[in-house]
């Protein structure tokens, strides 16, 4: 330790050399009576002094205590870290690399994991007298909070910094290996309805359960990250040798999404989520982390976009088209200001009577440059992004003031897209728009799809139940198209079925469509709902479906959708002739 060296015994010559290198030591300008090595032993710091040829001269009481040896003096570099855990196999290339620089008389900093798993970072500094000072900094606190600080508290996955930071540093080794590797990034469907239903305990006990399944699917070896809310990703590495990519990583998306989608039982609930995956391949779709991980979140866009509880790879054309998105998303957000929406009114017949009893208000889109934007385009795009609310109410709004000037008391049908039952302020602004336009609640027809009902039917129901309150009809549109149709019909009183285009359609040739056209027309009638046979374009549609017996008809057949005004006109008495009066 930082005992004087005595003269003779075993460490002889070294205490000759370490006089010789304490007096050089202290400057020719400090007075000689400082006690400058007694100083430097109970100096706070780790601190050694090593001849020329790597040998300890002199360690402080810091330095023997941190690398656990009694008497360091006289050890060499390799003997003096053994005791202190550092014979590793890992820890040979940084023992060389301290041994070079001896040899070199260059300076060196490197990391050593010590026993006890204390990480220090050893200094190596050549002195102008000759040899060496070895300080450690114990750095074991600073990198478990760095550790920490890359790891996701719910799940104890990786968070994005980890991510990223093994991506990076398995790039760079892919570099030299040639090895490849994927990024897969991973979105659950329908967590938020697990959230919003049962609670966060319930949706954060189920993201431990999914980050559980996703560490049993991939390799040791492979890096799984949770990203925030329902996003995870996973960093494929280690394919099984001489597996070939892409079949590497499309093995692994197919092993997610089945694993992923099985039933979980959570606080004695079953839950069913299922999981989209986008995959990038390194290189071929990027050689660099913020590359891969664009282009893995690109083909997740298309995984969800195209029915979720699926996987896509990257392809080049989904940038291209991620721009025409954001480029339409951007005019979207100007429309409703720039007033570039207009409604369309398509007529509904009573087949009994021929007669129309209302019209159907359907949002139109005229953009200055691109031209008219069907609202099978932009109202999904307005429902990613929010933007359907303010549009929606705007719909309901211009629909319930046109169809208040008309000179019949016909019915105006508006669809509601499931996003407006969102907010809890549903029927707050249907109560404010009919007091602001006058229309007489019963005249109004909300049409919702089953796509409401499928997220939170608890308060979607409550929700109808609110709207009804206030008199207005409620329809089920595309009926037959979805999986639980007709469980719905059982929770809540419909006061119309609108039947969907498709069954209209087939059932020129299909005997299927039109037995499942007369099935919803019965049920209806026992149920006392009204059913509208939707899209009839021909007159032997229109007559099948009168055959069915179907209460109502919409279609070109018996008009397409129209301007307000010509819609106005069709329920405003003919003008008195002259001849009239005569
Ligand atoms: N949330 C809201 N959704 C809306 C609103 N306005 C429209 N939409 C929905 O957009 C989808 C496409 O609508 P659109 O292009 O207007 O098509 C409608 C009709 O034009 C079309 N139709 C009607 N008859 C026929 C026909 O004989 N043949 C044929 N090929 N198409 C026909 O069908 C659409 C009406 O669908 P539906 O609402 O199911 O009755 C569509 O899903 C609209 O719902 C809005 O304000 N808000």
């Amino acid at each position: 330790m930082g005992r004087p060296p005595t003269m003779g015994g075993c460490h002889g010559t070294l205490s000759g050399r370490m006089s010789a290198f304490m007096s050089a030591l202290a400057a020719p300008s400090l007075p000689a009576s400082l006690p400058f090595e007694a100083a430097l032993a109970e100096m706070a710091a780790p601190l050694l002094l090593l001849d020329a040829g790597g040998i300890v001269l002199f360690a402080n009481a810091r330095a023997a205590a941190l690398i656990s040896c009694a008497d360091p003096v006289g050890l060499s570099l390799p003997a003096l870290l053994a005791p202190a855990g550092v014979t590793e196999p890992e820890a040979e290339p940084v023992l060389d690399a301290l041994l070079d620089a001896v040899r070199a008389a260059r300076s060196i900093r490197a990391p050593l994991r010590l026993s006890g798993d204390r990480r220090v970072e050893a200094a190596l500094a050549p002195l102008s007298v000759g040899g060496f000072a070895l300080t450690f900094e114990d750095v074991t606190e600073h990198l478990q909070g760095a550790a920490l600080a890359r790891q996701e508290p719910l799940t104890g996955l990786c968070n994005r910094v980890g991510l990223r930071d093994r991506l990076d540093a398995a790039l760079a080794g892919a570099d030299r290996t040639g090895a490849p590797l994927a990024v897969l990034m991973l979105d659950l469907d329908r967590f938020k309805a697990v959230n919003d239903t049962l609670g966060h305990p319930v949706g954060d006990a189920l993201l431990r359960k999914v980050a559980e399944r996703l560490r049993k699917a991939t390799r040791s070896g492979d890096v799984v990250a949770r990203l925030g809310g329902d996003e995870f990703a996973i960093l494929q590495v280690s394919a099984l040798p001489g597996a070939e990519q892409p079949q590497a990583s499309e093995a692994l998306a197919r092993r997610l999404v089945d694993l992923v989608g099985r039933t979980y039982v959570v606080d004695g609930h079953m839950l069913n989520v299922g999981v989209s995956v986008g995959v990038a391949l390194a290189p071929a779709d990027g050689s660099d982390a913020d590359a891969l991980l664009k282009h893995a979140d690109l083909a997740l866009y298309r995984a969800k976009a195209e029915g979720r509880g699926t996987y896509r790879f990257f392809e080049p054309a989904m940038n291209a088209q991620m721009q025409a998105r954001r480029s339409l998303e951007i005019d979207l957000r100007r429309a409703l200001a720039l007033k570039q929406f207009d409604l369309a009114f398509q007529p509904q017949i009573q087949l009994e009577t021929g007669q129309v009893t209302g019209f159907e208000a359907l949002l139109r889109w005229n953009h200055p440059e691109r031209g008219p934007i069907s609202p099978a385009q932009f109202i999904p795009l307005a429902e990613e992004i929010g933007l359907i609310v303010g549009i929606g109410e705007w719909a309901l709004r211009a629909a319930c003031r046109e169809a208040a000037s008309w000179a019949q008391p016909a019915s105006i049908a508006v669809n509601l897209s499931p996003v407006q039952f969102r907010g809890g302020k549903l029927v707050e602004t249907v109560m404010n728009v009919l007091a602001q336009t006058g229309l007489d609640p019963a005249r109004l027809e909300l049409e919702i799809t089953e796509g409401a009902l499928l997220e939170n039917t608890d308060s979607v129901l409550d929700v109808l139940n609110g709207l009804r309150a206030l008199g207005v009809k409620i329809s089920m549109d595309d009926f037959g198209t979805g999986y639980s149709s007709l469980s719905y019909l059982q929770k809540f009183p419909f006061d119309k079925i609108k039947i969907d285009q498709s069954f209209v359609r087939g059932m020129e040739g299909n005997a299927e469509c039109g037995a499942i056209v007369r099935a919803i027309a019965r049920l209806g009638a026992s149920l006392g709902m009204r059913t509208t046979a939707e899209g009839v374009e021909t007159a032997s549609q229109l007559d099948a479906i009168r055959a069915e017996g179907c209460t109502e008809v919409q279609g070109y057949l018996t008009g397409r959708p129209m301007p307000a005004a010509q819609a106005a006109a069709l329920l405003s008495p003919p003008a008195a002739s002259p001849n009239d009066a005569a």
